[in-house]
């Protein structure tokens, strides 16, 4: 039975069971566990250690053996004995197997060949590249974030790439990434950004651009390829890759796309059997590549197009100010001809002289286009890209974003705030749709 707590609660949870959380939008709680063990999706929480965890975060607190967990705060909390923990670490034993098994083959290549030889990238042993896929709110993200979590505990440096625009839990929504998990994903902190892969798409979206969004999941893949092909551990470790809940229509298609740019030979299918037939079909003649179905956590929960903007709104503000507001982000300006902005999309595909007589331009999705500095970029998340040139933004990677808080036409100038101080590191910017108002 959910109950509304307002001051101190403990829950006893037996064995295998989960407490069920939500926090009311108005303030933070505080968490911490009393006595046993007790994890958030895959990472284990400290003992007698008061946790914060912020408004509206919706999270489940799982036990193995038994623990009594104690909540300071107002949320609505329940427990839960019925829930699909067991299959999803029994698919974690079976994907650690295979990582020993890549590490292992991949110490007896490298003893037996002459140093003076690369094994061919494509014959490398490999760890498990692991595909969550799924309708909207069916627990990808958290599955993810579990196999990760419990791969990270057992000394595995797994990469974690996201695909699922909506949410950006690496940096900002609008972006897809992709970073080496070193240990436990905080349930508080979320991700450490010291080296992820970041591409900026622009839009949360898909639809809005289904061809610059397939450049990017092609590119982010060929990154990751050539940093496995020198890099054995990681090779070994494998990938777990969040996806979005699109999963009709194009969205299968771009689901697909997914799946073959990253060779991804585990695919994990939660809660819907229609998915899970579509696939099965699919790869019915591709060998090597296995689809698992697995329950949906009972737990997980539908979050309505209202919530997702409200946490997108939280997710963008914490890149600039810090989770709990303990960043400076800063603020500067610079003239109109410092920067170069321009978006992706727009424009003609060729000049109506070289089309057939008769034939209208069509808008070219993948095309650079400059953008004229104009009070339009108010409010804009604008990323501030690695490309040297502009015909490399499309599939450039991205230093970091910067929000414009003031055009002024007359003085030519452009203010933005970043979050960390200095010049920004290049002068080549980029804008979607992203806007964001404090
Ligand atoms: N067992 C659980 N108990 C309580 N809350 C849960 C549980 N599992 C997941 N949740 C919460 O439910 C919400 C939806 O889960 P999650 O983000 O994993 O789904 P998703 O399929 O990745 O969603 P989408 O792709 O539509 O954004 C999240 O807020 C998550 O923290």
């Amino acid at each position: 039975m959910a109950s509304s707590l307002s001051t101190v609660t403990r829950h006893k949870l037996q064995k295998e069971s989960e407490l069920r959380v939500e926090v009311g939008w108005e303030s933070s709680i505080r968490l911490q566990v009393i006595d046993g063990t007790a994890e958030i999706f895959g990472t284990e929480l400290p003992p007698q250690f008061k946790l914060t965890f912020t408004a509206g975060l919706k999270f489940a607190i799982f036990t193995w053996d038994g623990a009594t967990v104690e909540i300071e705060g107002s949320a609505e909390a329940y427990v839960a004995d019925e829930t699909p923990m067991v299959s999803y670490v029994n698919v974690h034993a079976i994907l650690e197997q295979r990582r020993v098994r890549a590490r292992d083959a991949a110490a007896s290549t490298t003893t037996t060949l002459p140093s003076t030889m690369n094994a061919d990238a494509a014959l490398q042993p490999q760890g498990p590249r692991v595909i969550v896929v799924g309708p909207s709110d069916s627990g990808k993200s958290s599955l993810t974030r579990m196999l990760l979590g419990w791969a990270a505990r057992q000394d595995w440096k797994p990469t974690f790439v996201d695909l699922d625009i909506g949410q950006g839990s690496v940096t900002i929504p609008g972006t897809l990434a992709a970073t080496p998990i070193e240990m436990p994903i905080d349930p508080v902190e979320g991700i450490p950004l010291e080296v992820p892969l970041v591409y900026f798409y622009g839009h949360v979206n898909p639809s809005a651009n289904t061809d610059s969004y397939r450049a990017l999941v092609k590119e982010l893949a060929r990154m990751l390829e050539i940093q496995f092909a020198a890099n054995a551990e990681a090779r070994a470790a494998g990938m777990v890759i969040n996806t979005m809940g699109w999963v009709e229509g194009v969205g299968f298609e771009l689901l697909l796309h997914g799946i073959e740019s990253f060779n991804a030979d585990v695919i994990l299918v939660l809660g819907q059997e229609k998915l899970y037939s579509m696939l099965r079909d699919k790869f019915k003649t591709k060998p090597g590549v296995d689809i698992v179905k697995l329950h949906k956590s009972g737990g997980v929960v539908a979050r309505s197009s209202k919530f997702r903007q409200r946490m997108r709104n939280v997710k963008t503000r914490e890149y600039f100010y810090g989770l709990s507001n303990d960043l400076s982000p800063h603020a500067a300006s610079v003239n109109f001809t410092d920067v170069q902005v321009f978006r992706i999309g727009g424009g003609p595909q060729a000049p109506r002289s070289a089309l057939p007589i008769g034939a209208e331009p069509t808008a070219d999705p993948t095309r650079v286009v400059p953008v004229t500095i104009s009070h339009d970029l108010l409010h804009s998340v604008l990323a501030v890209s690695y490309a040297a040139e502009p015909d490399q933004l499309l599939t450039s990677n991205v230093a970091g974003f910067i929000y414009v808080t003031e055009i002024d036409i007359a003085r030519k100038r452009l203010s933005y705030v970043a979050p960390c101080p200095g010049p920004l590191p290049n002068n080549l910017l980029l804008a979607g749709s992203l806007l964001w108002v404090e």
